[in-house]
């Protein structure tokens, strides 16, 4: 795509809005879930969907499960079901058929607060943990963890388009099967518990039963999606159903009002374990409008033309610990949507991107607070031992020595998100720490990040000055007056 061209007159600031602008249009902004489904065919097997064979079909799901010492099965056979609708006439046989798993789950309990809560007005729903069931159905078989792969991390793509440089895929881990029952199964507005620091989403499968309401609303700034809305036509068996979300996106599921919505959830992880089926698509971004947007703010002379720190506010909250984020700056691959998007821009285009938690204005968790301090500690140590400080700069690059002051002068492409992620709704004032997820994990929260660009220039001050410091530095070398910009920042 060919570049476009700023005139003159065009202010920074301008430039700024107009690549934001793109940032909100762009169409990754829409992908914060996906959904799909499978017919059952009694007696499809595998070859039959590796083939030429479309749509995939699966074959009849069944649950194993256990109730103290005894094991029970239920198939889940549409056929046999729309048998029973004919017998009782009421449209109620997979009530019937179902009323002894239903039975057989404990009340569903949700995480508040660092507590798991049984309160029936915000879920009322049973399960089954996963320790106490097996299952034959497996999304990976049907194509299901590849489409999420594809649509909800945007960075991978399959093996063989590109030569391999790290492998990527997406893990679906089984979590619990969950029971919402007429006439009032519902679980309120939420986000999942996050789970570490490569989890990022949530699959859920239903199973083929007949149900009315139970649709799952999703909402992510200010765009709502509703799933699970239209049941297949009285007298056609019901098919498998999936939705796949980013987990820190508000969900709930609206009440049951007639038979039961049976699924399975499962807690979608990042993983670089699986050899071979996907990668990271990197050179992407060189194609992509986004990439000649900003390519052109940056080269524009009206725009930062000493460099400097452009800040951009994730759209997105991500799995946070005490350990800090460290582990972003490594694995990337972690991050959501449009904020990977811009993160494989600005690599693409050679420059160095700090993920940081920032929250309330300022970032969290930065190593040093103070720039002007650490050179100077950085001079004194190297007169000291008499070796140069080079490798500390180094380190710079590496995430280290990025604090608060710094990130003060940061040139934003958008506004600070509020701390409610889902916006208005039943979440209320909730903040990152106090949120309803499906079950309490003390050890992990969300928190929102900034990606913090350095552009060119500084980058090349950045080199200038570490050429300055393989020599004793002096305090009046004027060709080397500033660390990072702005200016007046950090003389030396
Ligand atoms: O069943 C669904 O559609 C969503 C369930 C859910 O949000 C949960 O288990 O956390
Ligand atoms: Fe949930």
């Amino acid at each position: 795509m060919a570049s476009l061209q700023y005139p003159q007159e065009i202010s920074g600031e301008q430039l700024l809005r107009q690549v934001n602008e793109a940032i909100t249009q762009h169409p990754s902004n829409d992908r914060f879930s996906c959904d799909g489904s499978l017919d059952i065919l009694r007696g499809s097997d595998y070859a039959d969907f590796t083939s030429t064979k479309k749509p995939v079909t699966c074959p009849s799901p069944v649950i194993f499960w256990t109730k103290g010492a005894i094991t029970k099965r239920r198939t889940f056979d549409p056929l046999w079901g729309m048998m029973m609708n004919r017998v009782d006439g009421l449209g109620t046989s997979w009530g019937t058929s179902l009323d002894e798993l239903v039975q057989d789950c404990s009340p569903a309990k949700f995480g508040f607060d660092d507590k798991d809560v049984f309160d029936e007005t915000v879920r009322k729903a049973g399960v089954l943990d996963a320790s106490r069931f097996s299952t034959n159905f497996n999304p990976y078989d049907f194509g299901i963890v590849d489409a999420v792969a594809r649509e909800l991390l945007p960075g991978v793509v399959r093996a063989g388009k590109q030569p391999a440089v790290e492998r990527w895929g997406v893990v679906a881990e089984l979590y619990k099967l969950n029971v919402y029952s007429e006439p009032s199964g519902m679980f309120k507005p939420h986000v999942d518990t996050p789970r570490g620091k490569t989890h990022f989403g949530s699959l859920v499968v239903v199973l083929p039963t007949e149900f009315q309401g139970g649709q799952l609303r999703l909402a992510h700034k200010g765009k709502e999606r509703v799933y699970l809305d239209r049941p297949p036509p009285i007298g056609l068996s019901p098919p498998i159903r999936w939705v796949a979300f980013y987990s820190d996106c508000e969900h709930e599921v609206l009440p049951v009002v007639a038979g039961h919505r049976v699924t399975l959830t499962y807690k979608l992880y990042v993983s670089e374990r699986i050899g071979g089926l996907v990668q990271p698509q990197v050179t992407e971004s060189e194609t992509c409008p986004m990439y000649c947007r900003i390519k052109d703010l940056l080269a524009s002379p009206m725009f930062m033309t000493d460099g400097g720190i452009l800040g951009f506010h994730c759209a997105y909250q991500y799995p946070a610990t005490h350990e800090g984020t460290e582990y972003y700056a490594r694995y990337p691959r972690v991050m959501k949507g449009i904020d990977f998007i811009i993160f494989a821009v600005f690599r693409a285009l050679g420059l160095t991107v700090h993920i940081q938690p920032y929250e309330n204005g300022k970032t969290v968790g930065g190593q040093v607070g103070n720039v002007r301090t650490l050179l100077q500690d950085l001079r004194t140590s190297e007169i000291a031992d008499g070796r140069p400080a080079k490798n500390k700069f180094k380190e710079f690059e590496r995430h280290y020595y990025v604090g608060d002051e710094i990130f003060q002068h940061a040139k934003w492409f958008n506004e600070q998100p509020t701390t409610n992620p889902g916006g208005a709704g039943w979440l209320g004032d909730a903040k990152p720490t106090h949120w309803i997820g499906n079950e309490t994990d003390v050890d992990w929260d969300y928190s929102f990040r900034a990606l913090l660009v350095v552009s060119v220039e500084t980058d090349m001050v950045l080199a200038v000055l570490e050429l300055h410091l393989a020599q004793p530095l002096s305090k009046d070398n004027s060709s080397c007056s500033y660390f990072l910009l702005p200016r007046d920042l950090v003389r030396i």
